[in-house]
């Protein structure tokens, strides 16, 4: 039997087939991380996004800082670290005024629930993630990286808050800059984004929900972008309902989403 590698993709299909749990489980106890192909996103959506993503970076700074969802290169800090990216980071209801954005929204909005299925079978998740998601709270971010010189560390390593985060890379034929930490520990191994292939980060949600309901750990990825070629991605970070139960308090998903997102987009 093949060694599972995060660099080999899991097809999708496959999977909903019961017939990567395997690979799955390793991936995710070692990374938090997992590719994969056959998700049918097709490319016109995915490389329309890319076109107009640049488009967008591309115009002038007063013209960029005009739009409210625009954050400036160094306007984002983590941990006092300003990273040198610009980002869009738009929201769902404003998704009308983008719409290469809104066309690819609409791929991944019907996909989600099949890909939330897949895994909580695979995993033994009971209640099912999809069951926790239906109101399809999302958040979209459109990152650019310019070329840079002499920095290690673009977006230092941290951790997301979101349920997952499904991360289009454009494909450079290489690794491009995305890193994500072996686990337990800080060893980080580069992610190559591959032809059409998706990213899938275990969030800090997800870890949260699996204390609650006494699963399996399931540990969140700590993730990075080094290098210094010029980088675009787009971050798609999937959200459970705010009204989610996660402690015998009362407390909800949408009372720990408040507290993570006054401390900082992310949570280190
Ligand atoms: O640019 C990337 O691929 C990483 C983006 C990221 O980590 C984030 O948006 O949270
Ligand atoms: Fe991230």
């Amino acid at each position: 039997m093949q060694p599972v590698s995060l660099s080999q993709a899991i097809d999708f299909a496959r999977l909903c087939q019961g017939l990567e749990v395997l690979s799955l489980n390793t991936l995710v106890k070692q990374y938090g991380a997992f590719k994969i192909t056959n998700h049918g996103i097709s490319s016109r959506a995915r490389n329309g996004c890319f076109a107009y993503s640049k488009s967008a970076f591309e115009r002038p700074n007063n013209l960029k800082s005009a739009d409210p969802a625009f954050s400036p290169l160094k306007g984002e800090t983590v941990r006092g670290t300003a990273i040198p990216k610009e980002s869009l980071n738009i929201a769902k209801d404003k998704l009308g005024n983008y719409p290469p954005v809104q066309t690819l929204h609409k791929e991944l909005k019907d996909f989600t629930p099949r890909l939330l299925e897949g895994l909580s079978q695979t995993l033994r998740l009971e209640p099912s993630l999809n069951s926790l998601c239906t109101n399809g709270e999302v958040e979209i971010a459109l990152h650019h990286y310019p070329n840079i010189t002499a920095v290690p560390e673009r977006n230092p390593e941290h951790r997301d808050w979101s349920l997952l985060t499904l991360l289009l890379h454009e494909d450079t034929g290489i690794s491009n800059g995305l890193e994500v930490a072996e686990l337990p520990g800080r060893k980080f191994t580069p992610v190559d984004p591959g032809n059409g292939e998706i990213t899938v980060l275990v969030g800090s949600m997800l870890r949260r929900l699996a204390k609650y309901y006494c699963w399996e750990d399931i540990p969140s990825c700590v993730h990075r972008v080094s290098g210094t070629g010029e980088r675009y991605s787009i971050a798609y970070f999937l959200h459970i309902n705010d009204s989610t139960r996660l402690a015998e308090d009362g407390t909800t998903a949408g009372d720990i989403r408040r507290m993570w997102e006054t401390q900082s987009k992310v949570k280190n």
